[in-house]
């Protein structure tokens, strides 16, 4: 027999797996996909017979004007994409087709003489295009595998659908749940096999536009490695209450190796190098893995990270006065230089993550640090990313309050408790951070006779306000900070050890700021968000301020920054000017970060030629081995190391 004769007479490979599949009862190898082949397992077991066409019962015109209703949104996005999607049905004569999550056709529109024929294989309004009611179809595999799918005349499983093919992808909702199944079918053999690729473009239109307007009480992040791609539907998107991902689309989830079933169950500082969104400034976020994305932010409550996406700029805020008031933009007058957020390295990073467990698990935590080193802003951070981030966050410092009036501010106290107590006493901060987390800053200040009552207080968990009433039960986490060392203070009897043993049940160092070895990054940062992104910081002065000691860490950093800006921001003065005196002396000034890298590095490799030297009892050649250099190289070090002496 002639070639193009047996080609012609030969059944296609997936007649022969038909033919295998249901006449033989043989599962065929490698001619169908796995998916046709589970779909028709399950069609098998759902006891659909191939021979017989489908028993289905379309909804009745008032059922589907309802069930329309209830899919509003997704109709109107549909909408909105129609055109797009008709031009393609055009091109192959086919219609395009719009489910209910269920697989109810909702609207089916298109090719005149192609609907027809779709309407006499029941592909029309009303009726439901499920596995279990239709058998194999693009729509029921579709919605059964939460992933685009297409099948091709005979993959159908019933013999009259071996006419069309069609393609079909589900809608998903940001949360992960499917809206609906958008598909486009046509004759068999007219469909292209880019087709699906057309459908999956329109799906990403209408899932992107599911996040316009929406979330505005939530941080959505935006982003991308492409900063063009910012802004259309194949930008990243996540989105995160606290620091907890709530949302997201499917390019989010992926870039980020997440399913959806892992919304809810995510936190932001697992992705990202930052605790929260709101730690996050500028235009670009950084992963935990150091790769970089370029991002856009929409804060909770309407704030928009300023950018720097071409053609996507942010309208300009209007101007503030000090007292609020908006003033006229032609007005010189000095706006408030802007008080920088905490940004934290990766070892506060991993204290956060550990920290936020441990408050959420009830576990009382101390901060300890130098004064300046950020613990009332390390705590701030755990409670915003704490499952009580949005129950009130009461700080004392018990310094700060005259011995006098902690007892009351504490606990409260009833009318008339004592002279000058408030008209209708006062509920006191505990109560106020009932359901919340308290945060007792310099707690080793606190009088001894309070140290006991706040010990009964936590042990009963409730509390007596002063002069009386009842006792009200208090449900609060807590965070204690000192600058002083608590345990040595218990020892010396200055604090109750019983108290202490019950604030630090675990205890978080916070370093101070001239051990951080990313100062220069945060010093551009900080930079950033004070200078509003206007001016660059030249690199000697970035450098000089990187070298600094920084005695009143954060807080005296932070200050030296706005004040820099105040003063320089508007170029009156040349930023090297306006720098702080102790920085322009040079004594007060540390070795440059990177002569001390240097220098540690010299240190290090004479401390391992040394080693070798002596492992090798002096022989050359051997601890040159030992070292994997050549001898020469070995002797350079030796003398580099003797001219240094
Ligand atoms: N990691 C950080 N990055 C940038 N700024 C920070 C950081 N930590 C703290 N700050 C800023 O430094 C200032 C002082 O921080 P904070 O009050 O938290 O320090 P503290 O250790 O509680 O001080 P004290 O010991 O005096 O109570 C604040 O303006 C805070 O926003």
């Amino acid at each position: 027999m002639p070639a193009d004769r047996r080609a012609i007479n030969a059944p296609d490979k997936v007649t022969t797996a038909r033919h295998q599949f249901f006449s033989q009862r043989k599962v065929p190898e490698a001619l169908v996909s796995t998916t046709i082949l589970k779909s028709w397992i399950r069609c098998s077991q759902l006891g659909h017979d191939t021979a017989r066409p489908p028993v289905f019962e379309p909804l009745e015109a008032r059922n589907l004007r309802e069930r329309k209703e209830q899919h509003e949104l997704l109709r109107r996005l549909y909408r909105m994409e129609l055109q797009t999607l008709l031009r393609g049905a055009r091109a192959t004569g086919g219609i395009v087709v719009l489910s209910d999550p269920e697989g109810t056709v909702l609207d089916a529109e298109g090719d005149v003489g192609f609907a027809g024929k779709a309407a006499t294989m029941a592909l029309r309004p009303g009726v439901v295009w499920s596995e279990a009611s239709i058998g194999t179809n693009a729509i029921g595999t579709a919605i059964h595998e939460r992933r685009p799918v297409m099948v091709r005349g005979g993959e159908h499983f019933h013999e009259p659908h071996r006419d069309m093919s069609c393609a079909a992808a589900p809608i998903f909702d940001p949360t992960g749940t499917i809206m609906g199944v958008l598909d486009l079918s046509s004759h068999a053999s007219a469909m292209p096999p880019a087709t699906l690729s057309m459908v999956r473009l329109i799906i990403d239109q209408v899932e992107h536009r599911l996040f316009n307007d929406a979330f505005n009480d939530l941080d959505v992040v935006r982003f991308h490695t492409d900063p063009s791609l910012l802004g259309t539907a194949r930008e990243c998107i996540l989105v995160f209450d606290g620091d907890r991902l709530v949302a997201a689309n499917r390019y989010g989830l992926k870039s980020i190796a997440r399913e959806w079933g892992d919304i809810g169950h995510t936190r932001f500082s697992d992705i990202f190098d930052a605790p929260s969104p709101g730690y996050v400034f500028g235009n670009s976020l950084r992963f935990r893995d150091n790769g970089i994305a370029h991002c856009r932010l929409h804060l909770r409550g309407g704030r928009v990270v300023p950018t720097a996406i071409p053609g996507a700029a942010e309208p300009e805020p209007e101007p503030i006065s000090a007292d609020g008031s908006a003033h006229d933009s032609g007005t010189a007058v000095t706006e408030p230089i802007p008080w920088p957020k905490p940004w934290f390295d990766s070892h506060a990073t991993v204290s956060l993550n550990h920290a936020v467990r441990l408050v959420d698990a009830d576990v009382p935590l101390l901060v300890q640090g130098e004064t300046g080193s950020g613990k009332e802003a390390f705590a701030r951070a755990v409670h915003a990313c704490s499952s009580r981030a949005d129950k009130p966050f009461i700080a004392i410092n018990c310094a700060a309050i005259p011995e006098s009036l902690i007892e009351s501010e504490l606990f409260g106290h009833e009318e008339g408790a004592f002279t000058g107590a408030r008209k209708n006493g006062a509920r006191g901060l505990l109560r106020e951070a009932n359901g919340g987390l308290l945060f007792l800053d310099e707690i080793g200040d606190m009088p001894l006779p309070l140290q006991s009552r706040l010990l009964r207080v936590l042990q009963d968990r409730q509390v007596m306000p002063l002069g009386g009433g009842r006792p009200v039960p208090l449900d609060i986490r807590i965070i204690s900070a000192t600058n002083q060392d608590l345990s040595e203070l218990s020892r010396e009897s200055r604090f109750r050890d019983d108290l202490y043993y019950r604030l630090a049940q675990f205890t978080i160092t916070l370093s101070p700021l001239r051990e951080r070895v990313d100062r220069r990054l945060l010093i551009e940062r900080l930079w950033a968000e004070v200078s509003r992104g206007q001016t660059r910081l030249p690199v000697d002065v970035r450098d000089r301020l990187a070298a600094y000691e920084w005695p009143g860490n954060y807080r005296e950093l932070v200050g030296a920054l706005r004040a820099l800006a105040a003063l320089g921001g508007a170029n009156q003065m040349s930023l090297e000017q306006c720098l702080p005196q102790a920085l322009r002396t040079p004594s007060t000034l540390r070795l440059d970060s990177e002569q001390t890298d240097r220098g540690l590095l010299q240190h290090h490799t004479q401390d391992v030629i040394r080693s070798a030297l002596e492992e090798a009892r002096g022989n050359i050649s051997m601890a040159a081995r030992k070292l994997g250099i050549n001898r020469s190289t070995l002797y350079r070090h030796l003398q580099r190391s003797i001219t240094r002496q």
